[in-house]
């Protein structure tokens, strides 16, 4: 799943950095179910968008509201391997809150994002009635 090599010095070059982030985004794709379901939601939206011939602005708004809650995500999943590194999976209050926290962040992407779609779609669903 992840790179095969134990790397642990600085990426040599541009194209190795790229590399483990993409590697970064496919672990978490494979990892974390919530991300799945996000980016399930995002392509609906962006073919949504495709098929009801969305305006330059509204593009940009759907864009930003996708990659926000995709950002968060990957946040979250950060701060969740961070905890359980530091904690080895014991309870911990500050863990709890972190953990907790970085999950709230995902919470509030995807309500912006649930906003962003009814304001784009909603009117235009509507006159397809
Ligand atoms: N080390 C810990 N100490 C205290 N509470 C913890 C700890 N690890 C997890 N928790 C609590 O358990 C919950 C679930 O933790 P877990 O690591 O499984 O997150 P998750 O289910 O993957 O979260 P998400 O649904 O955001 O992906 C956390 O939100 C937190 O409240």
């Amino acid at each position: 799943m992840a790179l095969k090599d134990k790397q642990t010095t600085k990426n040599r070059n541009l194209l190795q950095s790229v590399r483990h982030a993409f590697m970064g985004f496919i672990v978490v794709a494979r990892l974390e179910r919530n991300m799945r379901w996000h980016l399930l939601a995002g392509l609906l939206a962006l073919g949504c968008g495709w098929w009801l011939q969305l305006a330059q602005n509204e593009w940009l708004w759907l864009c930003l509201a996708i990659f926000l809650v995709i950002q968060s995500e990957i946040a979250n999943t950060v701060v969740e391997n961070v905890v359980d590194l530091l904690t080895a999976r014991h309870y911990d209050l500050a863990a709890k809150y972190a953990k907790d926290m970085a999950a709230a962040a995902v919470l509030f992407a995807a309500l912006f994002a649930i906003l962003v779609g009814l304001i784009i779609f909603l009117p235009k669903l509507l006159q397809l009635l």
